[in-house]
Parts: structure tokens; sequence; C-alpha cells
């Protein structure tokens, strides 16, 4: 047996697709195109390429960018104004300020300062606790984007035995949430579970979400299972640098039932889900209702 392989840039283009017809439906109801905006503190050169990414994503679906690029050397206080000026522009739907900030400064007064009807990233504590008590919010894309996938690859996942490693507050903990209220049985494994191996090897989905290179191995994949791999760890082997997941693909690839690759499962959602974000958003902001997603077959 191979395991299917859940194409995320395929699923993505599908999504972007589905986003690019809802800005045509508010377009056609007079509403202004979506726009979002990115905040990018310093010359981090992996964050200077998803924020590129970003915006030719965002305005192949039709919508409009705002990009704001801030020196190293930025303070606290310019980026709390700039944030609150992006809260005040009505031409903004979604703002996203790239994470990590340097280390000079503090995140998380910042994330509190975006509106939580503009928090595209689901990050500021009115989504988190939307999320926990299952009320309508923004959700974190990379978390969206897996149950996207899940969804299109098992639909149903009522009583499915899923196992989260991870328990971050941008993935593990708002991916347990969304599988818990999917109703799956949720396990959120971490750095001091015992017996991981155990665990995993239960599990019918495996969502990886750790952050280091190879970590499960095929022989803790129960045969047939789901596995997302959310991890994007860039290795030097051999002198050349490449991505790779937190999932050992190769042996996964026999035991999986269904398999995220890296590059090019979940990363790619999380952008499209970016944008989806905010063109739930923009929905709301208009109090138009806003559309779903899906990616099943039709
Ligand atoms: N506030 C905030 N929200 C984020 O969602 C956020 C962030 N900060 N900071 C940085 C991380 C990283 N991140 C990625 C998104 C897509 C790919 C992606 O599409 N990766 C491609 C590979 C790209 C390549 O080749 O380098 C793939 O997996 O196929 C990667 C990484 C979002 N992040």
């Amino acid at each position: 047996m191979t395991a299917r392989i859940l194409d995320g840039k395929a699923f993505a283009a599908k999504l972007r697709a589905q986003v690019a017809d809802a800005v045509v439906g508010l377009t056609k109801r007079g509403r202004p195109a979506p726009g979002l905006a990115v905040v990018l503190v310093g010359d981090d050169a992996a964050s200077q390429v998803y924020v590129r990414n970003k915006v030719k994503a965002t305005e192949g679906a039709g919508m409009r960018s705002i990009e704001h690029r801030l020196p190293a050397d930025t303070t606290q206080d310019a980026l709390l104004q700039l944030v609150a000026s992006l809260n005040d522009d009505p031409t903004v739907d979604g703002i996203l300020v790239q994470l990590p900030l340097p280390r000079h400064l503090d995140s998380a007064p910042v994330i509190a300062a975006i509106s939580p009807a503009k928090d595209v990233d689901g990050l500021t504590i009115e989504n988190v606790g939307r999320l926990a008590a299952g009320l309508p919010g923004l959700v974190p894309c990379t978390p969206l984007g897996c149950m996207l996938l899940l969804d299109a690859a098992l639909g149903d996942l009522a009583g499915k035995r899923a196992l989260v490693i991870g328990r971050s507050a941008l993935v593990g903990r708002p991916i347990a949430q969304l599988l818990t209220q999917a109703n799956a049985t949720v396990t959120v494994a971490h750095s001091k579970t015992r017996d991981l191996a155990g665990e995993a090897r239960r599990a019918e989905i495996l969502v990886a979400a750790i952050g280091q290179a190879d970590f499960v191995r095929g022989d803790w994949i129960a045969p047939g299972a789901t596995v997302i791999d959310v991890g994007i760890n860039r290795i030097v082997e051999n002198g050349t640098a490449r991505l790779v997941g937190d999932v050992a693909y190769d042996e996964a690839l026999p035991v999986a039932g269904a398999i995220t690759p890296v590059p090019g499962g979940v990363g790619p959602m999380t952008i499209a889900c970016l944008l989806a974000n905010t063109v739930v958003a923009a929905h709301r902001r208009h109090g138009d209702v806003a559309p779903r997603w899906s990616l099943k077959e039709d």
C-alpha cells in the first residue's frame, strides 16, 4: 500500500479560486475588493519569501495587498501606532503581523492591539476565546487549512481518534479545538508525553506540529492513518538546503492512508486560508453572510 498524497498546492489553488469567486460576488454587490495588510518588521530572509508569496496570492485572488515593511529597529510604539492606523483604515479588512518579531519587540501587546474583526491570524484573545467557546470568529490559517484538508480526505471526522503533537498557540492548540468541534476524539501530545510512539500508533488522524525534522517515524503510524504534517524545517544535506516536515515522509508513505508532503502540503493551504479569512472578515464587516469553504470532490 502507498498513501494518497494530499496535494496541498492543488487544494490551495481550488480554495483560492473559491476566494476569487467570493471577491467577485462582493464587488458585484458594490462592495470594495477586500484588503489584506501585512506587516513585516526587519529583514529575516524566510519571512521575506512568505510575504512575497502572500502578496502574489492576494492580488491573484482579486484582492488588495497593503504591505508595510518596517526596519529591524522599529520601536514598540511605532508598531502599535501602525496597527492602530490599520484598524481605523476602512480599506483594510485583514491585518497580519508577521511573527516572530525582532527580539526587542513584545508581540503580545501588538497582537492585542489588532481589531478582532480584522485579526485574520485568529491570534487575539477575542478570537482564541471564540474558538474555545465554539462561537463564530476568525480561526488561525494553518489549523483552518489542516481541517479543510482533513475534510477533503476523510469527510465526517465524528468518532475518529486524532492525535495532535504540539500545543502552540498558532497551530497545535487551535487544531485540537477544531478537531474537537468536528467530534473527533482528540489527544494533545507534547514534550512531556509518555510513550508518544504508542499514542501515535492509536491515532487514525495524526497531526504533527512539533518543528523538528523527521521527528515522527514510520513505525509510529497506524496502517491507513491520515497524516497531516505541519512542520516546515530547513535542513542542509550534502551542502544543499531543502525543506522537510516533522514526519519521516519516506517511512510514512508505505504505511499511511493519506499524507501531506512538505513542501506542497499544509504551507500553501496556510496562505490560501489567509485570503479566505480576509474575505470572511470583509463579508462580516459589511454585514454580508460569509462564504463557507469546502475542498471536497463535488
Ligand atoms: N503572523 C504569522 N502568521 C503566519 O501564518 C506565519 C507567520 N506569522 N510567520 C511565519 C510563519 C510561516 N508561515 C508559512 C506559510 C506558508 C508557507 C509555505 O507555503 N511553504 C511552502 C514552501 C515555501 C518555500 O519553498 O520556502 C510549502 O510548504 O510548500 C511556509 C510558511 C506562516 N507563518
